[in-house]
């Protein structure tokens, strides 16, 4: 029996050695591997000995010999392959173990460019695809964490074909995301802007969840290895593991905050819509202003802040029930405050990152760039021009707008949103819920500014904004009747601005 060993990383590998050397494997390996086992006591024969070549180009040809990977494909289930390899002097390989190249880790390292292609590994993925192929008969080793139960099972004799098909797939899947490290490199070396006719987006393993939307659901957060801010890197300071939908919410609310980098400001999500933003004097004016929004939703919600959290700030947070805390900092009397709610979970986080945005539907992925945009132009385009008061509050608006799901509505006055319509499937309910809700909570509209994130189809929504007191609307134009919606705000003395961009969020 033979097993073949050529691993870069390679603590920890005469372990596996010295048992595989046990159960009666001659093992074979390629030069540094080789040096190593030998100066840990294990008996290996070279590669370059065995095939009677060299290792070539400053290592770039090592293992890929027709005597190694015919030893590994070759199926002893069949007589003509059994007769080859015996003319040829082949002798077959039993088990592979490899690790590559750590070209993801080099990536990182801002390398010149000749001397990261270097750690492309070719031999590796070679050995390792092949030894996956003949899984009927051939063990492939490329995660650590398998050497224990894979010796174990071999010891007893108990490994079977599904074991060798399972660590196949763990091979297969690793040469992939391999490769689509390799790829995704590339693209942004070069800047490639072409999305190409097969996409492979790297993911790793970063936590698996305890469910996914709902406890029927499993859930799994993977990392993107390109990425080391964002949400999925943030760090959890304290409380109860990260859900699903926390790390949905929490990506929305950090997303929002970042849009008001010059204030302090606070935003409050729930079910991934903001139910109260504002910007403050400071953290808690800000914290306080956005709960006032809509206090019944803010209960259990997750709250992002754009600057350090303080003690007198934290005080506030630990009087009410909230699932996330998220900032990018926080001071040392704070957290020992935050403490105190066990459950409560206390993120930083690192900034946003950004890439693609996708959706799932049935028999495939709808991919698109992000809606990093705000607006196209603001242009007033109403008798009346808004007042620099006004003004503010619709740019203030429609930030919030942007993420709040569609139909999207957004009253706000003074830097704070005084309600919020979001979800409804047609425009002027979600206005009308906003009102409602800011009525409700005990707001007067008088003086305040509107934002719809798509245009208004018809007059009403402009008539009943006007009547509950509100000034000002910001939205894209567009529609067919936009001179029916531009009367209605004349009629009404309102100011109008059109950003002529639109921001749908499904
Ligand atoms: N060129 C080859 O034929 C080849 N065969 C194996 N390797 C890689 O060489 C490394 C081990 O080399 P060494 O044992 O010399 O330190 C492993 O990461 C393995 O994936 C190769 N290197 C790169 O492609």
């Amino acid at each position: 029996m033979r097993a073949v060993i050529s691993v870069y990383r390679k603590e920890g590998v005469e372990k596996l050695a010295k048992a595989l050397q046990r159960l009666g494997y001659e093992i074979l390996s390629t030069g540094g591997t080789a040096k190593y086992l030998r100066e840990h006591g294990i008996q290996t024969e070279e590669i370059a000995k065995v095939t009677g070549f060299p290792e070539i180009l400053n290592g770039r040809v090592k293992t890929l010999h027709p005597v190694i990977h015919g030893g590994i494909l070759y199926r002893d289930w069949i007589d003509k392959d059994r007769e080859e390899i015996e003319e040829l002097g082949i002798i077959p390989v039993d088990i592979v173990v490899v690790n590559l190249y750590p070209f993801e880790e080099m990536m990182k390292e801002n390398l010149e460019e000749e001397e990261l292609m270097e750690f492309i590994d070719i031999g590796g993925p070679s050995l390792i695809r092949a030894a996956a192929k003949n899984y009927f008969r051939v063990i492939v080793l490329v995660d650590p964490e398998d050497y224990g139960w894979v010796i174990d099972k071999l010891e007893k004799g108990e490994l079977e074909r599904k074991d060798r098909a399972y660590l196949a797939w763990k091979a297969f899947s690793h040469t992939a995301y391999y490769d689509s490290v390799i790829s995704n490199a590339l693209k942004r070396l070069f800047k490639i802007e072409e999305e190409g006719k097969e996409l492979s987006l790297p993911m790793k393993l970063g936590t698996r969840l305890r469910y996914g939307e709902n406890p029927h659901q499993r859930g799994i957060l993977y990392h993107n290895p390109f990425e080391d801010i964002g949400i999925a890197k943030s760090q959890v300071l304290q409380g109860k593991e990260m859900s699903f939908n926390n790390y949905l919410d929490a990506d929305s609310a950090v997303r929002i905050v970042l849009e008001f980098p010059n204030d302090p400001a606070c935003v409050i999500v729930k079910h991934n819509n903001p139910c109260g933003v504002a910007t403050g004097s400071d953290l808690k004016d800000a914290f306080l202003k956005a709960r006032e929004t809509d206090p019944e939703s803010a209960f259990g919600g997750i709250v992002a802040f754009n600057n350090t959290v303080n003690k007198e700030l934290a005080e506030e947070l630990t009087s009410m029930f909230l699932e996330v805390v998220i900032a990018p900092a926080y001071e040392e009397e704070a957290l020992e405050v935050l403490s105190k709610k066990k459950n409560l979970r206390v993120i930083k986080f690192l900034g946003m990152s950004y890439s693609y945005d996708i959706k799932k539907v049935s028999g495939g992925f709808l991919l698109q760039d992000e809606d990093r945009e705000l607006y196209d132009t603001l242009q007033v385009v109403t008798e009346r021009k808004p007042t620099e008061g006004e003004f503010n509050d619709l740019i203030f608006a429609w930030k919030v707008c942007k993420y709040v799901k569609s139909n999207a509505v957004v009253i706000a006055r003074g830097g704070r949103s005084l309600g919020i319509g979001s979800g409804q499937v047609s425009r002027v309910d979600s206005l009308r819920c906003a009102i409602e809700k800011a009525v409700r909570h005990g707001f007067d509209l008088k003086g305040a500014v509107l934002a719809s994130e798509a245009f208004f189809p018809f007059r009403d929504s402009i008539d009943i904004a006007a009547e509950a007191g509100i000034t000002a609307v910001i939205q894209p134009g567009g529609s067919i009747r936009d001179d029916e919606v531009l009367s209605a705000a004349n009629e009404h003395g309102m100011s109008m601005v059109f950003t002529k961009m639109r921001h749908f969020r499904h």
